[in-house]
């Protein structure tokens, strides 16, 4: 299976997490995405590396740890040994994208590179060959339940040509308002991963075994 469904665990109910990470994992997620908000990055608050250390005990798939935190090289080793395997940091958070990507992946686990709607690709020319993947922001990050952006279709469709003009095999993971009306779309421009949020891992009106398989079928558009 080449396209990749991560839930976005911060849309999951609190107080069932363990109960929701072993319907997820039975309902065949890839791996799961965990927000990491400092509330001065992005106007809020969300999980921090306790939630991850928890959640690590839970399932053996990775962890995808997005950081929307001001110059997070400063936390790092504290990701890693709480449990995460895969990190990424934006670009626009830190004065040492090339460093930190390289210091993310000299711990073992893969690095990422997230970028908000405004911020263009130039950003990722000189660190596409350490980045594994980057997290194309379809909303501006902090909050879900938000409106996907439609000009993000071209920049998906832009990534995508760049990584296969530069031979990489850089992921591309798409993030914010993700479900039937963008999903297919999405697809056509090129984005290999996609955070699973309100709009389709959690809606509401059926089981979470049940929206990971209507969005599988929204990820077989051809
Ligand atoms: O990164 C996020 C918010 O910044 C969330 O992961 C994402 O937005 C959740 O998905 P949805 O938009 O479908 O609720």
């Amino acid at each position: 299976m080449t396209k990749k469904i991560a839930p976005s665990l911060m849309c999951t109910d609190l107080g069932h997490v363990a109960r929701d990470v072993q319907a997820l994992d039975a309902a065949g997620v890839d791996y799961y995405h965990i927000d990491i908000m400092d509330g001065s990055f992005v106007p809020n608050f969300t999980l921090g590396p306790d939630f991850i250390q928890a959640v690590r005990k839970l399932t053996n798939k990775p962890l995808d740890i997005h950081t929307m935190v001001q110059q997070p090289e400063r936390f790092v080793d504290l990701f890693q040994q709480a449990g995460a395997d895969m990190m990424s940091i934006h670009a626009e958070a830190t004065m040492n994208l090339q460093g930190t990507l390289t210091q993310i992946k000299a711990c073992g686990m893969q690095a990422g590179v997230a970028i908000n709607p405004a911020t263009p690709l130039s950003v990722l020319d000189y660190v596409l060959p350490v980045a594994d993947y980057v997290v194309l922001m379809t909303v501006n990050p902090g909050f879900a339940g938000q409106k996907f952006i439609p000009e993000m279709y071209q920049k998906i469709a832009q990534l995508k040509q760049k990584i296969t003009d530069l031979h990489l095999t850089t992921k591309i993971e798409v993030d914010g308002n993700l479900g039937a009306q963008t999903i297919p779309q999405c697809v056509k421009a090129g984005a290999d991963w996609f955070v699973g949020g309100t709009s389709s891992v959690y809606r509401a009106r059926a089981s979470l075994a049940d929206n990971v398989a209507q969005t599988r079928q929204w990820l077989e558009v051809k």
